[in-house]
């Protein structure tokens, strides 16, 4: 069964990571990458964590219930599938999201193969059938969800609170969304001088007269 694509906010909000191995590294790095707030607990922790400052904290021992308290997400990485299974039991109980290296009859959550530029993200799941193949698409994407796609991103991000004011209608403003975004893409551009918005909203509002 197909699982929904749901894009949750975990920035800054607590993530707990259970285990501190090569896999357990491998989600850290995904959950810093959408600016999680993580704790790892682990009894033996990868070089490769110790050396992430900020965004991580780690305790060195093995997990405790009380390690919950306050998460928004959980990942269950350690290399005993029974203590896995437990800390996911746990989550579930207390509704948090889950996720079980590897154990997928233990996860509420799966992680994707994706793609991100700044706040542009293209998630690929298979429903744990072939991370290769999501791997493939994503690959095969690259091209396509580029760095200036990202930074076309925020620059129509930045853009709507104007947008909004100035041209009435959902129809019109999808209209004017749909201009910019050919304008930018036809001439290379990731953003419009204010003048050349400026033009485009009178255009449109002169159309609708
Ligand atoms: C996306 C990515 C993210 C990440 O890991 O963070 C991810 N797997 C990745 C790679 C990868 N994983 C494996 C291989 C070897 C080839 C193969 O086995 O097919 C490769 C390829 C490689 O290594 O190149 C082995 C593997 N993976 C799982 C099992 C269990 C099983 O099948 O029972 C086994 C067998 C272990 C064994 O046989 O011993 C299960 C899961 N792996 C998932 C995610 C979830 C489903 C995602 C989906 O729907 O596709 C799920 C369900 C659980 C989860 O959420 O972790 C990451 C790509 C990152 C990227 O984008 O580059
Ligand atoms: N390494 C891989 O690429 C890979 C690939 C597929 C599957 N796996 C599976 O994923 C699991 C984890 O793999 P790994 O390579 O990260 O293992 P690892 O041996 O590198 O790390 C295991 C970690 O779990 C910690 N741990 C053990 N008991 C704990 C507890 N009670 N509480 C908290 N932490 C605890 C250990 O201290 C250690 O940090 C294993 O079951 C492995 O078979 C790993």
């Amino acid at each position: 069964m197909a699982y929904f694509p749901m894009f949750i906010d975990i920035e800054k909000k607590k993530c707990l990571v259970a285990g501190g191995g090569t896999v357990a590294l491998r989600k850290v790095r995904v959950l810093l990458d959408f600016g999680a707030q993580i704790t790892v607990v682990a009894p033996q922790i990868d070089p490769q964590i110790l050396q992430l400052t900020g965004n991580v904290c780690v305790k060195e021992r093995t997990f405790e219930p009380e390690d919950l308290k306050e998460c928004v997400l959980v990942v269950a990485a350690t290399d005993d599938v029974t203590e896995n299974h437990r800390i996911a039991r746990m989550a579930q109980k207390k509704h948090i999201p889950v996720n079980a290296v590897d154990q997928q009859e233990d996860c509420s959550f799966i992680f994707p193969s994706y793609l991100k530029h700044r706040d542009l993200v293209g998630a690929f799941s298979s429903a744990g059938n072939s991370p290769v193949l999501t791997q493939y698409l994503k690959e095969s994407l690259k091209e396509i969800l580029t760095e200036e796609l990202g930074q076309i991103n925020d620059y129509m991000g930045s853009i709507r609170p104007v947008v909004k004011t100035r041209i009435e209608t959902e129809k019109l403003r999808r209209q004017v969304y749909q201009t910019i975004l050919a304008r930018l893409l036809a001439e290379k551009k990731t953003s419009l001088l204010p003048e050349e918005l400026e033009q485009i909203l009178i255009q449109e509002k002169r159309m609708k007269e």
